[in-house]
C-alpha cells in the first residue's frame, strides 16, 4: 500500500479488525493510522499508531483522507456527531455498515460529506475478501482510487453506480462467509451421523470446503462445470445431489435466506 494519506478506522471489531490485519500485512505505516475502539479487549496494540478509545482522544490535527466506519449499524448514530468535524473536503468516509445508506450519512455528517458505501467480507483478513462500493455525490476520483487501494489490499473490489444493489450484495457476499462455515458444520455433523469420528469429520469437511474454494478460485471452469466434474454418472455424488437439488433442496433455502438477509439490510437503513 502506497500510503499516500492518513487512515482512520472507527470500530475495530470483527470486520474492522479483519481489514486492519490485511492492511498491516500489506505494509500500512502505523504513523499513518489512527484507530478509535472503545473496547479494551478489541483495541489493537500497534507501535506508532494512534489507538484511542474515543474520537475526542484523536491527536490534534489528525485529518485522515479516509475514515473507515466499521461500527455496528445500531451504534452508528452515536458515532457520527463526533466525526462531523472531519466532514470537510479532506476526508472521505468509507462506511462498511450493513444497511446504512449514503443519504443517512449525509444527514448525520452534513450534506457536503463525501461518502463511499461499501460491503466487504471477513476473508479480508487473509486477503481473499470481496467488496462492492458505491460512491455518493462529490467523491473525487482520487478518493475512489484511495478506497480501491485500501480495499484491494484485502481482496477484490467492484464498484457499482447503483446503491440499490447493496442490500442484495450484503446478503450474498457480506453475510456469505457465514453460510459457507455453516456448510462445513453441517457436512461434519452429517459425517458423524454416517459413522465418522468427530475430529475426522470436521477435518474432512473443512479441507473439502477450503480446497473446493481454492479450486474455484484458480479454475476457469464455471461452478456448475466443477460440480459436474465431481459427479460420476450413476455414482455417489449424483445420489446426494438428487436431494440437494430437489424442490426442497438448497436453492429454495438459499432463495429465502438471501431474501431475509436483504430484507434485514433494508430495515437497518434508518
Ligand atoms: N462481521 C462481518 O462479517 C461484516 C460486518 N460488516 C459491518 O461492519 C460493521 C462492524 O461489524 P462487526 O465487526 O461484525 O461488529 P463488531 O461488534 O465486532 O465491531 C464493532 C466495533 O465497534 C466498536 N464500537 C462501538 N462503539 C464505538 C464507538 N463509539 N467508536 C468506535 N468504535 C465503537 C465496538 O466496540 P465494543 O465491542 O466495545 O462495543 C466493536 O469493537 C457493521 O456495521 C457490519 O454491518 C460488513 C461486512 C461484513
Ligand atoms: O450480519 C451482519 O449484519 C453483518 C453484515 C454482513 C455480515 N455481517
Amino acid at each position: 500500500m502506497a500510503g499516500r494519506g492518513k487512515l482512520l478506522l472507527v470500530g475495530c471489531g470483527k470486520m474492522g479488525g479483519a481489514m486492519l490485519e490485511g492492511w498491516l500485512e500489506q505494509g500500512l505505516k502505523p504513523a499513518d493510522l489512527a484507530v478509535i475502539e472503545p473496547g479494551e479487549a478489541s483495541r489493537p496494540k500497534i507501535d506508532g499508531a494512534a489507538v484511542v478509545a474515543a474520537v475526542d482522544a484523536l491527536p490534534a490535527g489528525f485529518v485522515p483522507d479516509i475514515a473507515v466506519l466499521a461500527v455496528k449499524p445500531q451504534t452508528m448514530n452515536d458515532v457520527l456527531p463526533g466525526l462531523r468535524r472531519l466532514a470537510g473536503d479532506a476526508t472521505t468516509f468509507l462506511s462498511i455498515a450493513a444497511g446504512k445508506t449514503i443519504g443517512y450519512f449525509r444527514a448525520g455528517l452534513g450534506e457536503d460529506a463525501r461518502i463511499v458505501r461499501a460491503m466487504p467480507n471477513t476473508p479480508a483478513a487473509v486477503r481473499r475478501g470481496v467488496t462492492v462500493c458505491v460512491a455518493g455525490p462529490g467523491v473525487s476520483e482520487l478518493a475512489k482510487a484511495r478506497c480501491t487501494e485500501l480495499l484491494s489490499a484485502v481482496g477484490d473490489v467492484l464498484w457499482t453506480p447503483d446503491e440499490g444493489v447493496m442490500d442484495a450484495v450484503t446478503a450474498v457476499s457480506g453475510s456469505g462467509p457465514a453460510y459457507v462455515f455453516l456448510l462445513v458444520e453441517a457436512m461434519a455433523e452429517a459425517g458423524i451421523k454416517a459413522g465418522l469420528p468427530a475430529d475426522m469429520a470436521m477435518t474432512l469437511a473443512r479441507a473439502t470446503v477450503a480446497g473446493s474454494g481454492e479450486l474455484l478460485r484458480r479454475s476457469s471452469e464455471s461452478a456448475a462445470q466443477l460440480r459436474v466434474n465431481v459427479t460420476s454418472p450413476g455414482g455417489t455424488t449424483a445420489e446426494a445431489l438428487k436431494i440437494l437439488m430437489s424442490d426442497i433442496g438448497i436453492q429454495p433455502l438459499f432463495d429465502s435466506a438471501i431474501a431475509a438477509a436483504a430484507r434485514r439490510s433494508k430495515e437497518l437503513a434508518g
